[in-house]
């Protein structure tokens, strides 16, 4: 079985394969190497070969995940690295290995799915947009903050918004104008993610007419995916990239 970790900056988004890798064997997210650790040993059955793994954290904590790793299961771990060129996707950054890795593995997977250009939007701690010519050249991105950022800047830089996690949640029925500060809140943030995707969507439409495809992936995709139809929702897209730059042969 191949164990594959997505580290970031606020989840670890990880999954088992079958060897086959055809099938998900089990797979989760957790908020740290703690839990990721209780979380594979409590699965009956396991018996891993491989791991591979991408991280957007800072090397001293990948490197003590990777040590947890190595130490638990005995496996040998490939972890993703900065590419000038990959898998027909030429980086577009002046310093190619500054590029964020998710972004990077997010734009592999979306190029190989799309075979064409396309728009790739990451909804995480950050909300990411990356673009993608048809001949895979990255055109360069976008960052701003996501949700857990604005939700918490809010928090922490006024005296008054504060709410709950039930409050947040119910907050979001409805997109309407808040009569609580939850509400006001969380609907003013998600209205923000949206109107952050529809002008990367209005740039792409700039440059390619209606030739490209959208991706949506990271954990608050959700918020933002009825405000872009025709956008492909695909929340294991750091996977499919990660697949690609860490091959098992
Ligand atoms: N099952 C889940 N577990 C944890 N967070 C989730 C889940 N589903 C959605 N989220 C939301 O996803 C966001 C984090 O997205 P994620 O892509 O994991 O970020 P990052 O890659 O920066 O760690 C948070 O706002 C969180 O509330
Ligand atoms: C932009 C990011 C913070 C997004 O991280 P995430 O929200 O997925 O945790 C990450 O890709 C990153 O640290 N990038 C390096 C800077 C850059 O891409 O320019
Ligand atoms: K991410």
């Amino acid at each position: 079985m191949i164990l594959e970790l997505d580290c970031g900056n606020s989840f670890i988004k990880w999954r088992v394969l079958e060897a086959s890798q055809a099938a998900v064997f089990a797979e989760g997210v957790v908020d740290s190497d703690v839990a990721l650790l209780g979380g594979l040993h409590s699965l009956a059955g396991l018996s891993l070969q491989h791991c591979r793994l991408v991280s957007v954290r800072a090397q001293e904590e990948t490197n003590r995940l990777v040590g947890v790793l190595v130490a638990a299961f005995g496996v040998s771990i490939s972890c993703a690295a900065p590419s000038r060129e990959m898998a027909g996707v030429r980086n577009g950054y002046e310093e190619y290995a500054r590029l964020g890795l998710d972004r990077w593995l997010a734009m592999l997977g979306g190029f190989q799915l799309a075979s064409g250009a396309c728009l790739v939007l990451d909804f995480g701690t950050a909300a990411t947009a990356d673009f993608i010519t048809a001949d895979g050249e990255h055109l360069g991105g976008f960052i701003c903050p996501g949700m857990p950022l604005m939700r918490n800047q809010l928090r922490t830089h006024t005296r008054k918004i504060r709410y709950d996690d039930v409050a947040a949640e119910r907050a979001l029925e409805s997109l309407v104008p808040g009569r609580t500060t939850a509400q006001a809140v969380e609907r003013g943030c998600t209205l923000m993610l949206r109107g952050f995707a529809q002008s990367q969507l209005e740039l792409a439409r700039s440059y390619w007419g209606e030739e490209f495809s959208v991706f949506l992936t990271g954990g608050d995709a959700e918020l933002v995916a009825d405000a872009l139809p025709g956008a492909r929702f695909v929340p294991d897209l750091v996977f499919v990239g990660l697949a690609m730059a860490c091959p098992l042969s």
